[in-house]
């Protein structure tokens, strides 16, 4: 199976950096907040700090009342701006998540089909709903987290390095031990928090299946087995439990060891460093207390890693199906034109390494009607899907051209027909949202069915759907050709339209076809030779290749293939 594809690191970085370039405003003014917040969180440890040395040089009582009101102004200034910046980060990273998922939900609705068709529809869901929602939760729960400790982290240690460089460089002890703790933990911490969800998981499952089968287990007397079951899958998930515990411990025990080490160091050389005359034993406390501000933000982003970096994946999934190359794009609806002129040649199609049309040529004259034939699998559905632009060829062009050589409107009706949920109106208007009440009605009666439709609880505005009113396979399809005369195709293909029916359904079916194919140029895949007898000529495929056209007539009397299937065919 071919999978949807991923966004490299570069195709994230800028399709991120595009969104944020689109709308500067938000993400600017968090950042300029936050790092605001960040020097207001600086300004109480210098404060500090220089009181140290006022006391030690000797202070006046009411100096050191201003110096501790000063404190707790920057405290109070600090904590106002970190929330405001925690509010105006989540609102940027929202709306950058917002403008991406809109994005992303633009290229998965112009996908090719085939392509969701060969990655699987599990895929494409998964990423604009799992993948989606991984995001927007680590958008919520830790952006602003991450990038106010970012900006912290940045501003403390320049404030560090501007106080005495020295001290900055005693800080970088820290480093070290920070590097080996993460390569002892990062690599471990994946697998273990998989083992304990899947341990969870099976624990969830086997209690779930013991209890729906319940009466069954009452039957046999078999409850002491399911007890079992569930006590041992319940001894993984704790012994697991406690294992993932322990591991935390021994982490966090690390991150303890770590800011031991560097603040050991800043103290030691700080002593020295008064000790020399070359700095004071405020700036030295400034120092400790700029570092000790560190250790919060650098925990934060060093527990969250994992989380981070699953969002990243999801992020480069969802930005992923931005880089496939989308179908060509119908919006808007061109406007209603005269029947348009086919010109398909030299299309070939393959399938997952399994060619299925081998250069098919062929023309169609504006307002003919062209049957399609041949056996199940001799590639007629593939040809209709790409003459309706729902497939891309793998080789080969189609040409559809109205009257006024412009790319018109081709609908194709196919062969298990959607008709979405609501009223069958609004359903009806998807074709064209302008078209009057008496426009739907006339349609409606084009098909045959005006006599069920007007026997609906609410008529046309009846809601269709799983709880209201269900519609049989000939209601669909009568729906559906409904729908595709309101749209006023110059090109209408149909592709069995007719083929799920019985016989009596069948002739309801064709005349509402017939009638919808009046005056515009179409495509019939015919399984039912009847719809080909009537056809202005048939195209006759075997294996991907067409093996002969003209009239019914012409092809009865060569006595080929045609000819061969219409012997065979029990109308
Ligand atoms: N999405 C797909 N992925 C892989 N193979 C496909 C796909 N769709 C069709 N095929 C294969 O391509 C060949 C042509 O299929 P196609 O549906 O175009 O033929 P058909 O003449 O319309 O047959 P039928 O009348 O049964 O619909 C068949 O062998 C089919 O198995």
């Amino acid at each position: 199976m071919t999978r949807l594809p991923i966004a490299d690191a570069k195709t994230v970085r800028t399709g991120l950096l595009r969104q944020i370039r689109r709308r500067p405003g938000p993400t600017l003014a968090a950042l300029a907040v936050t790092a605001a917040a960040a020097l207001a969180g600086l300004a109480p440890a210098r404060i500090i700090g220089i009181l140290v040395d006022r006391v030690l040089a000797g202070t006046t009582y009411d100096e050191l009342v201003r110096l501790l009101i000063w404190t707790a102004v920057a405290l109070a200034a600090g904590a106002l701006l970190t929330g405001l910046a925690a509010a105006l980060t989540v609102r940027a990273g929202q709306l950058l998540l917002a403008a991406v998922r809109e994005d992303a939900l633009d290229a998965a609705l112009h996908l090719p089909t085939d392509t969701i068709e060969e990655a699987g529809r599990g895929d494409l869901l998964s990423r604009i709903s799992d993948d989606v929602g991984i995001v927007a939760e680590t958008v919520t729960n830790l952006l602003a987290v991450w990038v106010s400790s970012a900006v912290v982290i940045l501003l403390t240690v320049a404030g560090l390095a501007t106080l005495d460089p020295w001290l900055a460089l005693a800080g970088c002890a820290t480093i070290p031990v920070y590097v080996f703790a993460l390569r002892r933990y990062l690599p471990r911490a994946v697998p273990l928090y998989a083992e304990q969800r899947v341990a969870f998981a099976d624990r969830a499952e086997t209690i779930l299946s013991t209890l729906s089968g319940l009466a069954t287990i009452g039957t046999y007397r078999a409850e002491p087995r399911f007890v079992a079951s569930i006590d041992a899958s319940s001894e993984r998930a704790r012994d697991i439990s406690r294992r993932a515990l322990w591991f935390v411990t021994g982490w966090v025990k690390w991150l303890n060891i770590a800011e031991l080490v560097g603040l050991s160091a800043i103290i030691a050389t700080g002593f020295l460093l008064v000790d020399a005359g070359t700095t004071t034993a405020g700036a030295v406390t400034t120092a400790a207390l700029y570092f000790h501000r560190l250790f919060g933000p650098l925990g934060v982003v060093v527990m969250s890693v994992d989380d981070v970096q699953s969002a990243i994946a999801s992020l480069a999934r969802i930005l992923g199906l931005g880089t496939v190359p989308g179908r060509a794009r119908q919006t808007p609806a061109p406007p209603p034109a005269g029947p348009a002129t086919v010109e398909i040649s030299g299309l070939h199609h393959t399938y997952d390494a399994n060619p299925v049309l081998h250069g098919i040529d062929l023309r169609i004259a504006a307002g003919e009607r062209v049957a399609l034939v041949g056996a199940s699998g001799a590639g007629k559905t593939t040809l209709a899907g790409i003459v309706a632009g729902t497939l891309t060829p793998t080789a080969g062009t189609v040409d559809v051209r109205d009257p006024a050589g412009q790319r018109p409107r081709v609908i194709l009706v196919a062969q298990e027909p959607h008709v979405f949920a609501g009223p069958l109106s609004t359903d009806l208007r998807l074709a064209r949202p302008e078209a009057t009440d008496q426009e739907i009605t006339d349609a409606l009666a084009l098909v045959g069915a005006d006599g069920w439709v007007r026997q609906l609880p609410d008529g046309v505005d009846t809601r269709i759907g799983p709880g209201h009113t269900q519609l049989d396979d000939e209601q669909r399809a009568q729906v559906a050709l409904a729908r595709a005369h309101l749209a006023a195709p110059s090109l209408v293909i149909l592709d069995e339209a007719t083929a799920e029916s019985g016989s009596h359904h069948a002739d309801v079916l064709e005349r509402a076809a017939e009638r919808v194919c009046a005056g515009r140029t179409a495509l019939v895949i015919a399984h039912r030779l009847g719809q080909a007898a009537r056809a202005d000529r048939v195209v006759v495929m075997e294996h991907g290749r067409v093996v002969e056209e003209g009239t019914h007539d012409d092809l009865l009397a060569r006595g080929g293939p045609y000819a061969h299937l219409w012997a065979a065919w029990k109308p």
